[in-house]
This record gives C-alpha cells, sequence and structure tokens, in this order.
C-alpha cells in the first residue's frame, strides 16, 4: 500500500498555491506542492518559496496561465506568476544520464508522482503534499524529521553520483536543522569526496555560506570528518589538532575557529571571518637540551591563506574586502577611551567598526570563556565611547577633517604625495585630540610640517 493514502497534516498553502493546483486538477491533472515548501511546513518553519510538481507537460502549465516565464523548459521547469509572485512548476520527470555530476544530459516526464519523488536528494525533501490526497510521503520523510536524519532518497552514492554537490547540501541541511546524517549517507559520501572537484566554485561558495550562517555554523567539523574540506578547502586542515601552547588558548586552533563560530553574530561577513581569522595560525616547535618543548608562533599567514581561498571560491568584493580586513585586525585589542576608539574606526571604517567589536568579542571569548562578564563590559564601554563620539560628529576620518587637498594647494603645498602625507598627519592628530579639528590651527600645522620636511630634506 502506498504511504500516502490519508496522512493528515497541517499545512498552510497560501491561496495562489492552492489556486494553480486547483487549476491543474480541472485540466485534468495531478498536481502536488513538493519539496523543501513541505518540510519546512512541517517543522513549522514558513517556507521561503513554493516549489510544484504536477503530470502535466510544461505546453499544458504554460497554457493554463497567463503569465509565464520558460525557466528550464528541458528540464520541465514552466515558472508561473501570479500576484508578482512567482512558481515554478515542474512537470514529473525521472532525471537521465548526468554530466560531470551536476545535471542531468536529459529527463523523461512521467505521469507517476512516486518516479519524481525518488529521483530527489533526501527523504524530507521528497514528500509531496496537496488538500485533497494528504501527505504523500513513500520514502519515510517525516519520520526522518522527527528522528531528526538527513537520508538520501535509495541508494545514497547514485544520488551523490549524479550530483555531487548534494554531499555539501547534507551537511548543509543538518547544520540547518541540527541534524545527524545517516550513517550510510555518510559512508557514500567519504566515498564520492573527490566528485566535488567537478561542482562549480560558486555553488560551493553558496552551500558553504549557508552552513556557516545557520544555526550551527560548527558543523563545518563535519566537512572535515567526511573528506569534504579536503577537497573543497584543504588549506583549513593545517588548523586540525593544532595546539596552541598557550594558557590562554583552551582548544587547538580547529576547534577555537568552531567556538568562535558559535560565539559571533549570524551575518555573513562574521561568520566567514571567524572561519578564516585563524586559518594560517601554525606553530613551531623546538625541544631544547633538557628535552623541554618551546613552542614559537609563526607570523600569521591567515590573510594571505584567506586571499587565495576566496578568490579561488569566487567570492564577490563587498565580502572579500570587509571580511579580509576583519581578518587582518581581528587581533588589535582597543581600550575604551576616545583617542583609542577613534583611532579603530578611522582603521575599520564607520560601516566595519561594529563588526570588528563582535570579532574582538568572539575570538577573546573562545579564548577566555572564565572572563565573560569582564569582557561584555569592556565592550559595552567601548560601544558607549564610539556612541558619544558619533553622537558629537568627532573627525574620524579624512573625509571629516576640517582641511583638505585643495586647502593644501592654495597655501602653496603642490606635491601629490606631500599632500596625502600632510593630511594623514593632520587626521593623527586630530584623532588624539578632535578640539584641533579647526581649519586655521590645522593649516598653520600644515605649514609647519612641510618646513620640518624642507629642513630635514636639507640636512640630509
Ligand atoms: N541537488 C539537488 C537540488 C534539489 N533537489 C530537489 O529539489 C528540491 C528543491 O531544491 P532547492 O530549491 O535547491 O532546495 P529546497 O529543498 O527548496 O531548500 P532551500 O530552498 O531551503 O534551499 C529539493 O527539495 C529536492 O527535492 C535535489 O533533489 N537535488
Amino acid at each position: 500500500m502506498k504511504r500516502w493514502d490519508g496522512q493528515e497534516v497541517d499545512i498552510a498553502m497560501p491561496e495562489d498555491v492552492q489556486r494553480i493546483i486547483h487549476t491543474l486538477n480541472n485540466a485534468g491533472y495531478e498536481a502536488f506542492a513538493v519539496g523543501g515548501c513541505i518540510r519546512d511546513s512541517l517543522m513549522g518553519i514558513v517556507p521561503e518559496d513554493w516549489d510544484l510538481t504536477t503530470s502535466a507537460p510544461p505546453e499544458v502549465v504554460k497554457g493554463l496561465f497567463p503569465a509565464t516565464i520558460d525557466t528550464g523548459i528541458k528540464h520541465g521547469t514552466v515558472t508561473v506568476l501570479l500576484h508578482r509572485q512567482q512558481y515554478e512548476v515542474t512537470t514529473y520527470r525521472i532525471d537521465g544520464e548526468y554530466e560531470q555530476h551536476r545535471k542531468p544530459k536529459n529527463v523523461f516526464f512521467t505521469e507517476d508522482l512516486v518516479e519524481d519523488l525518488r529521483r530527489r536528494d533526501f527523504t524530507i525533501n521528497a514528500m509531496a503534499y496537496n488538500t485533497t490526497m494528504g501527505l504523500v510521503d513513500y520514502f519515510h520523510g517525516r519520520e526522518d524529521l522527527e528522528m531528526g536524519i538527513i537520508r538520501c532518497v535509495g541508494n545514497a552514492a547514485d544520488r551523490f553520483e549524479e550530483d555531487a554537490l548534494r554531499m555539501l547540501r547534507a551537511v548543509r541541511f543538518s547544520a540547518r536543522f541540527g541534524f545527524d546524517i545517516d550513517l550510510q549517507t555518510e559512508h557514500a559520501i567519504g566515498e564520492k569526496a573527490i566528485r566535488m572537484s567537478k561542482i562549480s566554485a560558486e555553488r560551493i561558495y553558496a552551500e558553504l555560506s549557508k552552513i556557516l550562517t545557520s544555526e550551527h555554523p560548527h558543523y563545518m567539523e563535519k566537512l572535515v570528518d567526511l573528506g569534504l574540506m579536503q577537497v573543497i578547502l584543504p588549506e583549513f586542515l593545517a588548523t586540525v589538532g593544532m595546539e596552541q601552547n598557550h594558557p590562554r588558548h583552551v582548544h587547538p586552533v580547529d576547534k577555537h575557529i568552531y567556538e568562535t563560530l558559535k560565539n559571533v553574530k549570524n551575518t555573513h561577513i562574521l561568520r566567514w571571518t571567524m572561519f578564516f581569522h585563524d586559518i594560517g595560525k601554525g606553530f613551531t616547535k623546538t625541544v631544547d637540551e633538557d628535552g623541554v618543548d618551546h613552542f614559537y608562533k609563526h607570523v600569521s599567514k591567515s590573510l594571505e591563506i584567506a586571499k587565495k581561498a576566496m578568490s579561488r571560491l569566487k567570492f564577490d568584493n563587498r565580502t572579500r574586502e570587509a571580511v579580509l580586513k576583519l581578518v587582518q585586525y581581528h587581533d588589535w585589542r582597543v581600550e575604551p577611551v576616545p583617542g583609542a576608539v577613534r583611532k579603530a574606526v578611522n582603521q575599520m571604517g564607520r560601516e566595519l567598526f561594529l563588526d570588528f567589536l563582535e570579532v574582538q568579542k568572539a575570538d577573546y571569548l573562545s579564548q577566555n570563556p572564565v572572563f565573560r562578564e569582564e569582557e561584555e563590559r569592556k565592550q559595552e564601554a567601548i560601544l558607549g565611547v564610539y556612541k558619544e563620539i558619533m553622537h558629537r560628529g568627532e573627525c574620524v576620518s579624512l573625509k571629516d577633517l576640517a582641511v583638505n587637498g585643495k586647502d593644501l594647494i592654495r597655501i602653496g603645498i603642490s606635491k601629490g604625495e606631500t599632500i596625502g602625507r600632510v593630511l594623514q598627519s593632520l587626521l593623527e592628530a586630530v584623532l588624539e585630540d578632535p578640539e584641533r579639528n579647526r581649519q586655521e590651527g590645522l593649516l598653520e600645522m600644515a605649514k609647519e610640517l612641510v618646513d620640518q620636511e624642507e629642513y630635514l630634506e636639507k640636512a640630509k
């Protein structure tokens, strides 16, 4: 007996989705909401989008709705537009042979819903629902949802052979919901991990970002355990088990990174920063004549390694620039005094300063968990100072300085390079003492600086 007879569930389908299903039913075809929207609904999460699956061929779908887009006609997908929303309607299909472990070369349409569900990646993603038939759960997805298990539909190795990205998707869903991965599925990942090398950088970056910004970002560890990290980000392996040998550092580097991921707020930039911040931390060990170990810290190569990894994974520029800056300055401890805070805001830029504080806190707390209250008080104090600086509109960048390049040219400083240097010195003086941010005084100071430079130049 098919499991889908009469499984009653409480799924709140939007009216437009019901309307699409009714329209297809009235034309004599089956139609269901399917995949992620059903999984999310059963977990009590409001789905971001609703996908539909139908026995109607794509041309019929196009003929039944006034506004459609040919999203992937070859694969049977038509997007239906209703009330400014888009709904992907895909004809029941069986996937043909796969190309490069990611896309079926061709697909065959079928009239059997179960065949369509069979081609999907995980049991929790292979459920369909409509109000007349109830839940169609041929592969026991609901049980797996209840038990918290990511399990492939059918033979896991075949599913990963079809689309290798599914191995990262397994970790992504596990990180999103805090689920375990079924043993056979894990085993198949171990076997097929090398296939990830065929997957495009963009797809890998998107999945990794989803893992990092999930509820369980430290599940990145599973990528190491399953042999996926070795293929997609081998640089990270150097951190695994790397002892920090300092009383303040309570974890090896990889564990420290996972801790900081848990400690930091959930944004794309912050999570990537923590992932990279110590990726190049290394230590050399020497043993003295008494047999005592000594550890010397290397100059950290995190920045260099992060740069390379990001260009390989094709990070967008905005994320790349922000993350690199935060990685570069993550060890800089700022004191809650105005001069220090103004300097830090200047260095990080207004847009990154709050992120910079978050990074500092997460990093420090992972190394010194017992000082939580003290650190939180310190961060509060820095934030207080920062707010006052902003409230008073004090100068924190060249843009806010009471003089600019043109003013310096007017008083006879003409060399571009000198102008840049003088402006920077004036800014440093103003960051120390905002009272000095007045045009007259700064121009005086500029003249003095140039005179001094010329004097030193002559004396050479
Ligand atoms: N490599 C993939 C990608 C998708 N699917 C199937 O297509 C559905 C829709 O895929 P997608 O929109 O990528 O994911 P969702 O499951 O909807 O999850 P989310 O939108 O949260 O990423 C999935 O549920 C799954 O049934 C699959 O079998 N194999």
